[in-house]
C-alpha cells in the first residue's frame, strides 16, 4: 500500500519534469484576485503552489488584488464604493484607503503566509523603488492610475536575492499623488515589462463565460481579435472587463501564455502549468 503510494508520487513528479524544465529560469506572473482570496484554506494552497514553483527555479512574481478587502474597509469607514467599467471610482480619501489596505494589510498578510509555509517573500507596492509610475486615467474615475512606466529593478533584484516578489498595485506620479491601479491591468504591464513567459490570472469563476449563470458556457480559447466583439456582445461586465483587456494586452506584448483560471480549485496553478490539461480560458494571437 505504502509502496503503491510512493510509486504514484514518483510518477507524478517525473510527469512534471518536462514542464519544470520548460519553465525553470523563466518568469511567470501570477495575478491573484481578491475574490479568490476569501477562503483561508484555498489561500494557503495557492501560496504553497507559489512556493513550490519558486523552489523548482521558476521566477514567480505574485501580483495581488484585494477588491473585497478594500470594499470592506470603505464600508467600515462609511465611504461609499462605486465601480465604473469594472474600476473603482477613487476619490482622494478612497486612494488613501486603497494604499492602506492593499499595500498594508493584504500584501503583508500574503508575505506572512508565504513565510509561515516555509517560503521567502518580499512585499512591495508600486511606490517602492519607483516601481510603478502612473497618471490619472482618462475619463471620470478619480485617482485611478494608468501606468506610464514600470521600473523592473526592485522585482528582478528581489528574485535574484531569492525572494518571491509580492506586489500591491498602488502607484504614484512625480508629485507623490497615489493612484489606485486595477491589479489585472498592473499584472499585465508588469508581465510585459519583465518579458514574462506566462501570466496566470486566478479568479473566482471557471474562466471567461458566455453566460455567467451557466457553468457549461466556458470559452476555453479566445483569439485576441475576438475580444472586441465579445465586449460589444455585452457578455463581459464588472471586474471581467479589465481582466480580459489585460490578458489581451499581455498577448499583444509578446507574453507567450496568457490564461485565466479558477482560483477556487485547489492547486489550479499546478494543474495549469504542469499538465496539458487546458483549464480556464487561454488568450491567443
Ligand atoms: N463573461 C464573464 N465571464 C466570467 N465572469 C464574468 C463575466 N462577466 C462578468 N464576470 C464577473 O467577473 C467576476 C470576476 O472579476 P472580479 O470580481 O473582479 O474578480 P477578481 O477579484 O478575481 O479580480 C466574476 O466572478 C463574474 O461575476
Ligand atoms: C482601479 C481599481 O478598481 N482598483 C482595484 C484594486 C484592487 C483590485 O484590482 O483587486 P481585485 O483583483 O480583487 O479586483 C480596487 O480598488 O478594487
Amino acid at each position: 500500500m505504502i509502496a503503491d503510494c510512493n510509486n504514484i508520487k514518483a510518477k507524478v513528479l517525473t510527469a512534471a519534469l518536462p514542464y519544470i524544465q520548460k519553465y525553470a529560469g523563466k518568469t511567470v506572473v501570477v495575478k491573484y484576485g481578491g475574490n479568490a482570496m476569501v477562503h483561508a484554506d484555498l489561500k494557503k494552497a495557492v501560496m504553497s503552489d507559489i512556493i513550490l514553483l519558486s523552489l523548482v527555479g521558476i521566477h514567480v512574481v505574485l501580483v495581488h488584488g484585494g477588491g473585497p478587502e478594500i470594499s470592506g474597509m470603505l464600508k467600515k469607514l462609511d465611504i461609499p464604493s462605486r465601480f465604473v467599467d469594472g474600476l473603482r471610482y477613487t476619490d482622494e480619501e478612497t486612494a488613501q484607503v486603497v494604499q492602506m489596505v492593499l499595500a498594508g494589510k493584504t500584501n503583508k498578510d500574503l508575505v506572512s503566509l508565504i513565510g509561515q509555509l516555509g517560503g521567502n517573500a518580499i512585499g512591495l507596492c508600486g511606490i517602492d523603488g519607483g516601481m510603478i509610475k502612473a497618471k490619472k486615467i482618462d475619463g471620470d474615475y478619480g485617482f485611478v492610475g494608468e501606468i506610464t512606466q514600470i521600473n523592473t529593478d526592485p522585482i528582478t533584484q528581489a528574485i535574484q536575492s531569492g525572494y518571491i516578489p509580492v506586489i500591491a498595485t498602488v502607484g504614484t506620479d512625480c508629485k507623490g499623488q497615489t493612484y489606485n491601479i486595477n491589479a489585472d491591468t498592473a499584472a499585465a504591464e508588469i508581465a510585459s515589462a519583465l518579458k514574462a513567459e506566462s501570466i496566470i490570472t486566478l479568479t473566482d469563476i471557471r474562466g471567461l463565460m458566455r453566460d455567467i449563470s451557466d457553468e457549461n458556457s466556458l470559452i476555453p480559447v479566445v483569439k485576441i481579435d475576438e475580444v472586441e466583439t465579445l465586449m460589444n456582445d455585452g457578455i463581459i461586465s464588472g471586474g471581467m472587463i479589465p481582466k480580459v483587456k489585460s490578458l489581451k494586452k499581455s498577448v499583444q506584448s509578446g507574453v507567450e501564455k496568457a490564461v485565466m483560471i479558477d482560483g477556487r480549485i485547489e492547486h489550479s496553478i499546478l494543474i495549469e502549468m504542469f499538465s496539458d490539461e487546458g483549464v480556464g480560458t487561454m488568450f491567443i494571437k
